[in-house]
Formats: structure tokens, C-alpha cells, sequence
């Protein structure tokens, strides 16, 4: 799915209206429509619903739900501002609507303080929208923190009211903190940043039918990776395969003590579809790397830390889960890395042995992946003020150095050379473990040796890798969960996969 700027959603917007052919008070009828019917068929222990709504469009729908969720036999009360009832066209007819339904109460924001919050409430934020032109300040920021301070479900239209669609806020900028937001047809960029995306609670996008054809025909650098994506990536195992079409993947690292980190890299490759995998790590992990994942070739690098990377032909590459940096690591690698063109991934101390000279850096091959966590890419790149920076900063790298930067992150960020990012949403807080990003690393290896573009195996390692998480969460809970489950729930993940790919009967 496409993410469009506030700027082509307007567009989208007017070309909808303009084409459908649909009058712009008919559209908000249907966005209207569409949170009414999520919110009557999701919220069935509350009875009372709080809409609070500003003066633009966002407060339009915000009118139009209640009379719908009233006309549907709920107690609704509208709060507004009274001391400016100035409102766009679309909103104050849906505002004068209202008015003329004797059962909704209409409420001054200055009520609130008096106000009973109930447990049977749900509080709806329709203040602003994606119209928002600077902090809320007065009364709107007063309303918001006292919405904030209740514990009452919360539930925001569009977007939560504060924050802008597509850049960050101020550190202190008052934003309302919703449990759900229902969103109108696309993702909105701020939602996918660490900074502003922990106000949305969940995020429920409603398809508001916005013209197809605006939408096909309007590029953007942004994606979200959904299902749409996968579909159009993933491929279902051919009937007359053998070993050798399904590739040979090296999975690279390991030492003493971090034995660990390697073996699950190796076993995730194993379960990703790799049709041949073979582990090079030092000997000290021998036993139980041959014991854990016997179906991994061993390929001895040294003796307690890798000291020589043997070159094979026709092979992927995975490097750097419990590597080490010592300077034999640090000296293999590099004499690796002169003498290997084809691209490979490279991962945790492969990457902090690459920070350590600038010139490394020159020696990734072209079109590589490499999947730095932040402080990792703050080790090669630098530091930046906020996320949206860093994106940025990815996006320079990307382009200079001609490779993918998987960027891990609540919403894991894949950045291609050419300027496009696709934003992971599978995946949860369950994977901030320790041993998460090894796997990550052992499923993109054994895509690419799949024969997945860099860019596919990219975005469908970090999906299938957030997917599985999900599955492995639902089983045994974020806090439960270990990377070992995650890579066991990867089958269950394909199996779907395969269904949906499959012609059925
Ligand atoms: N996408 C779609 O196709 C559809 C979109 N729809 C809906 O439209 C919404 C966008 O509506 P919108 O453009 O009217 O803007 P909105 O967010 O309501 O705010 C503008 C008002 O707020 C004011 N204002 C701004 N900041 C302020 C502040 N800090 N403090 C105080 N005031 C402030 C601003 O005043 P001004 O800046 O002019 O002073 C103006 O009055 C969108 O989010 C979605 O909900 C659906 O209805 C139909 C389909
Ligand atoms: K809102």
C-alpha cells in the first residue's frame, strides 16, 4: 500500500469527488459510515459515546458518527467550542443535522471538567484531522490532556488530534493518545515513527473507496508493506525442484560464547527454504551447532572466533550474528569482503566491524543488504536528532553505496538504493529480545539464495519475520515468546501463504 503526503490525499480526495462522480458531503457520509459501522460492531460493552469535535472536516465526521451511533440507540454527547461556531461547509452540515436531533446533547469544551466519565464511555476524537497547521494551544490542548488523564477507551478519527500526518511533532507538542485509530484509506507516515506512532494504539485503516485510479496513477517513495505486497512477492515451491533450486546459503559468526546467536541465524535459514545451508563459525561451536541444526553443513573458521571466511561460488552469504570484533574476525572479514563481489547480507558485529575504518565501508559489495538496529546504523552513519532523520540519512546511504538498509525498528524499514521504503507493520514488542535480529538475518540469506531480488527478499524476510512473531505472541505472549518460537511459527506463516497462493476448489 501506497502512503500518500496530506498533500495527495487532498488530491485524492478532489479527484473522487470530481470523478466518482461523489459531493464532498457524501464522502464524509461514507467515512462516517464506515468508522460508525467499525465502532457499533467492535465496542459492544460500552453505551455511551463522548465525540468531541473541532471546527474543519475531522469534526464533520465526528458529527456524522454520532448521529449515526445515536440513530443505532446509543447515548451520545457532542462536545464542541462554542465560543467559535465556525465550521468548514461539510462540517457544519453534518453540525446542523445534529443540532436537530433532540436526544444529543450538544456540550461546551469547557463542560468537560464537570463532565462524568463513566465506565461505560468511550471517548471519540474528531478534533483535527490531517488539516492540522500548528500545536494545538488554549482550550484544544486543555481538552486533550484532561482526555489524556481519563481511562476510558479511547478512539480517534482519522488521526490523533495533534499530530501532523507526515512529519514529526515538537518533543513537547500535546498529542491525544487513542487506543484505536480508524484511518481513512491510506497509512499515515507519522504513525509508522517511534516518536509519534506510539499515539496511535492500534491502527485500523478503512477502505473510503478514494478513486483506484488516482491512487495507481500517483507515485510515492512510501510503502507499507500488507498482503497486497506479499502476494505480489511470494512464490509457492515448484513440484520439480530439487536442492539445487532452492540455492545455497552460508550463514557466517559465531564465537565463544556467542554460539547462540549463530545457531538460530542457521536454523531460520534452514526453515526460511534455503535448498542447501551450511554454517561457517570456529570450532568450539561444532557440537552444538551439529547437534541443534544437523541439517547444516559445518564449515570450520578458526578455533574459538573465525579467523578465514572460505570464498564458495553460487552461494549467499549471511555474516555477523555472535561474530566478535576481534582483530582476526575484523582481518578475515575484510579479506572476505576485497575479494566478494555478489551481494550478501551482513549483519550485527559484521556491521560494527565495518564502523570501526571508513574504508570498509567501500568494500560492501553493490546491492547488499545490510540490517542494522539504530545503534548499530549510528555506528556506521552517525547520530541523528530523530527517526524521521534517520530515514533520511538511510536514504543518503542507500542511494552512495548502491544497497538495501533493512533499518530495525518497532516498524522495520527497508530502504532501497533507489530512494523507496517500505515499512514493515507485522512484528511486535515480543521480538525486543535478544537473538530477534539473528533470525531476521538467517531468513533474508536463505530468500536471497531463493532467487528473491535484494528488494524481496528484503521486504518478505522482514514480514515473514514479524508475521511469525505475531503467531509465536498469540501462543505464549510478547513476554514469553523466545526467537526460538518465532522461528518455529515460520512454517505456520508459509502454510497460509501457500493457501492464499494456491488455486482452491
Ligand atoms: N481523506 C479524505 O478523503 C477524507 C477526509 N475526511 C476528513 O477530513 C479531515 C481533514 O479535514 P480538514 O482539511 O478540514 O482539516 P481538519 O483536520 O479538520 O482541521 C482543520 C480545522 O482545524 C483548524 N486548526 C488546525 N490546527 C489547529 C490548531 N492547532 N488549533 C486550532 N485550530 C486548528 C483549522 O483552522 P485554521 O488552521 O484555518 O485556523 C481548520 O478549521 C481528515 O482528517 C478526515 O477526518 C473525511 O471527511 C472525508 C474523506
Ligand atoms: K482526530
Amino acid at each position: 500500500m501506497k502512503v500518500f503526503t496530506v498533500e495527495n490525499i487532498r488530491l485524492a480526495d478532489q479527484y473522487t469527488i470530481k470523478n466518482e462522480p461523489v459531493s464532498s458531503v457524501q464522502l464524509m457520509e461514507r467515512a462516517a459510515l464506515n468508522c460508525a459501522e467499525w465502532i457499533y460492531s467492535n465496542c459492544k460493552n460500552h453505551t455511551k459515546f463522548a465525540v468531541f469535535c473541532g471546527n474543519g472536516n475531522n469534526g464533520g465526521d465526528g458529527f456524522a458518527i454520532a448521529r449515526m451511533l445515536y440513530l443505532k440507540g446509543f447515548d451520545i454527547d457532542v462536545f464542541i467550542n462554542k465560543d467559535h461556531l465556525k465550521f468548514s461547509d461539510d462540517a457544519l452540515v453534518n453540525y446542523k443535522k445534529l443540532k436537530d436531533i433532540s436526544g444529543i446533547s450538544l456540550k461546551d469544551f469547557h463542560e468537560i471538567e464537570r463532565y462524568n466519565f463513566d465506565e461505560k464511555t468511550i471517548i471519540i476524537d474528531a478534533l483535527f484531522g490531517t488539516g492540522l497547521s500548528r500545536n494545538p494551544e488554549g482550550i484544544f490542548k486543555k481538552v486533550i490532556e484532561i482526555l489524556n488523564s481519563k481511562v476510558n477507551p479511547k478512539i480517534s478519527i482519522d488521526i490523533p488530534s495533534g499530530m501532523f500526518a507526515d512529519q514529526i511533532n515538537n518533543e513537547n507538542a500535546t498529542i491525544f493518545k487513542a487506543d484505536y485509530t480508524l484511518t481513512f484509506q491510506f497509512w499515515k507516515r507519522a504513525f509508522l515513527h517511534p516518536e509519534t506512532g506510539s499515539f496511535t494504539g492500534k491502527v485500523v485503516v478503512l477502505d473510503i473507496n478514494l478513486s483506484q485510479e488516482f491512487i495507481e496513477n500517483t507515485s510515492s517513495n512510501d510503502f507499507v508493506i500488507d498482503d497486497e505486497v506479499i502476494k505480489n512477492i511470494f512464490k509457492i515451491r515448484q513440484d520439480f525442484a530439487h536442492k539445487g533450486t532452492y540455492g545455497k546459503s552460508i550463514i557466517v559468526g559465531g564465537s565463544y560464547g556467542k554460539i547462540g546467536a549463530i545457531m538460530l541465524a542457521t536454523k531460520s535459514a534452514l526453515k526460511a527454504g534455503s535448498g542447501l545451508t551450511f554454517v561457517l563459525a570456529p570450532n568450539c561451536g561444532y557440537e552444538i551447532l551439529q547437534t541443534n541444526a544437523p541439517e547444516a553443513m559445518f564449515m570450520n573458521g578458526g578455533e574459538k572466533n573465525i579467523n578465514q571466511i572460505e570464498e564458495q561460488e553460487n552461494t549467499v552469504y549471511g555474516i555477523g550474528p555472535g561474530l566478535g570484533t576481534e582483530k582476526e574476525t575484523e582481518k578475515a572479514l575484510v579479506k572476505f569482503l576485497e575479494n566478494h563481489q555478489s551481494p550478501l547480507i551482513l549483519d550485527a558485529d559484521a556491521l560494527n566491524i565495518i564502523s570501526k575504518d571508513n574504508n570498509y565501508m567501500k568494500l560492501i559489495p553493490k546491492k547488499s543488504i545490510i540490517t542494522p538496529h539504530p545503534k548499530e546504523f549510528e555506528r556506521l552513519f552517525g547520530k541523528t536528532e530523530n527517526s524521521f532523520d534517520r530515514l533520511d540519512l538511510a536514504k543518503t546511504k542507500a542511494k552512495d553505496l548502491g544497497i538495501y538498509i533493512v533499518l530495525k525498528d518497532h516498524h522495520t524499514q527497508v530502504i532501497t538504493p533507489s530512494g523507496n521504503v517500505f515499512y514493515n507493520i507485522t512484528g511486535n514488542s515480543g521480538l525486543a529480545k535478544g537473538g530477534s535480529g539473528d533470525i531476521l538475518t538467517g531468513i533474508i540469506t536463505s530468500l536471497l539464495a531463493q532467487k528473491y531480488s535484494e528488494e524481496e527478499a528484503a521486504v518478505l524476510g522482514v514480514w515473514l519475520h514479524g508475521k511469525a512473531a505475531d503467531f509465536a505472541a498469540e501462543k505464549y505472549s510478547k513476554e514469553a515468546m523466545q526467537p526460538t518460537d518465532v522461528i518455529n511459527e515460520l512454517g505456520n506463516v508459509f502454510l497460509d501463504l501457500n493457501k492464499k497462493a494456491t488455486t482452491q476448489l
